[in-house]
């Protein structure tokens, strides 16, 4: 799909917006929920193409699953209670569905087949089988990527440092680990999204994490009891919107409930650090931490950003090219070669995009730096999203304050993480939503 985007915006954004359910922890919610016992109650479900995806393969694995709009209720059948369907499971475009269930179904009965997207057939595996392997699993990729098989078998307990920072292959092996005899460790490279572990405590799993986050022990084969669950909104999503507000002069929003995990609040930092002006009003529920933000316009100053800082902010560093496309000064990413192996290569995705905007990016290999504040004129007015979501949402963003007409091939990409995008920006920006073509 093609769609004209708001240009030349004068007048910056303003109003309130509930963005939409938390991704990850809705996939969590439906995964938790089927291997539970008892019922298990979503508010706030995100109805994305990816989280439908999650959703469609466990009512495929024999679990009952009814969604009226955001509410979902999922009939739990116990840890190992997964029935293996006679087709192929269809992971669509979702990296997280893919590795979670890898991870799920090493230990149930039956053999089971993944397959996705091209995009996500282009995307390693190989990450989540390996570790995998050291629990028992029994899993054939096709050269490290999907199609994957997996035959499900008694996986035992294991002690397992992982090799890159990924909550996704994190949670695959706490998921092994669940349906283990006996206490496992995992052992993380970089403390990353921990929604997994929340949600774990939450249903009845024994698993304690150390004081450092780095360490996760947990007893195999608990009960898990279905829990009434109140998905908070989207870090990821209200992101796009802390970032166009502060870039756009004269903006003031308000973005109600959104999930404040600290390990997902890199980019709140990181706006503040470059001298953005964004209140936060914080509260607790539900085991996770949310918040109402206000986001005023403001000057940005360049920023550095290292490995460290990347797993809080992965899946907001497109926006960081933009918000360093603004700032003053030299802003620099690295450790942040994960980007390339995303729904599509965001680095060089985000440095040919933006360049046809007239902003020069500088590839790394594990990053890129910008000069913010450059003055070139637009060279080519067509985007393209790559048919990768973020992308395409962050030149939407870009596009606010270039004073020429503009279009976005595959914008249709936005569904797989916030089908209403569109219509919540045009709304902030106080615009009719344009006309698709
Ligand atoms: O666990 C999750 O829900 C996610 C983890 C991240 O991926 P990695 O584990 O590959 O970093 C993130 O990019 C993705 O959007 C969601
Ligand atoms: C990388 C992402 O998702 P996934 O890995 O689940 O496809 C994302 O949403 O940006």
């Amino acid at each position: 799909m093609m769609k004209d985007l708001i240009t030349g915006l004068q007048t910056g954004l303003h109003g309130t917006l509930t963005v939409p359910g938390d991704k990850s922890i809705s996939h969590r919610g439906i995964m938790l929920g089927a291997l539970a016992t008892g019922r298990t109650v979503l508010h706030n479900f995100l109805t994305s193409a990816d989280c439908l995806s999650t959703l469609q393969a466990f009512r495929d694995m024999g679990v009952t699953i009814d969604r009226t709009g955001t509410n979902v209720t999922i009939d739990g059948v116990g840890l190992h209670g997964l029935q293996a369907p006679d087709h192929a499971l269809d992971m669509g475009n979702s990296g997280t569905t893919t590795r979670l269930i890898m991870g799920i179904l090493a230990g149930q009965t039956g053999t089971f087949r993944l397959e996705g997207d091209a995009s996500l057939s282009q995307r390693p595996m190989h990450r989540v089988s390996e570790p995998l392997a050291d629990f028992g699993a029994n899993i054939m990729t096709t050269a490290g990527k999907l199609p994957v098989t997996i035959t499900g078998t008694a996986v035992h307990s294991a002690d397992v440092q992982l090799a890159v920072a990924s909550a996704q292959v994190k949670s695959a092996l706490i998921f092994a680990a669940l349906q283990a005899d006996g206490m496992s460790v995992i052992r993380e490279k970089l403390p990353t999204r921990d929604h997994t572990e929340r949600m774990l405590q939450a249903f009845g799993a024994d698993l304690e994490v150390s004081a450092d986050h780095m360490t996760i022990a947990l007893e195999g084969k608990p009960t898990l009891h279905g829990q009434t669950v109140e998905v908070p909104g989207d870090m990821s999503s209200a992101a796009f919107f802390m970032v166009a507000a502060t870039l756009v002069p004269g903006s003031d929003i308000t973005l109600k409930n959104v999930g404040l995990n600290p390990t997902r609040t890199g980019l709140l930092d990181l706006i503040q650090q470059m001298g953005g002006n964004i209140d936060v009003t914080a509260r607790v529920s539900g085991g996770e931490p949310l918040g109402d933000l206000r986001v005023r316009s403001a000057q940005l100053h360049a920023v550095d950003l290292g490995a460290e800082q990347v797993p809080a902010i992965i899946d907001e560093l497109p926006l960081v090219a933009l918000l360093a496309a603004h700032a003053q000064g030299t802003s620099h990413v690295t450790g942040a070669a994960e980007l390339r192996v995303k729904e599509t290569d965001r680095i060089k995705a985000l440095a040919t995009e933006l360049g046809k905007l007239g902003i020069q990016v500088d590839e790394l290999p594990d990053g890129f730096f910008i000069t913010g504040q450059q003055t070139a004129a637009v060279r080519d007015p067509q985007l393209d999203s790559w048919g990768d979501h973020r992308i395409g949402m962050m030149l939407a963003l870009a596009a606010l304050q270039v004073d020429q007409p503009l279009t976005l091939k595959g914008a249709d990409a936005v569904g797989i993480s916030y089908p209403q995008f569109f219509a919540d920006l045009a709304e902030l920006a106080n615009k009719e939503s344009e006309t698709s073509k």
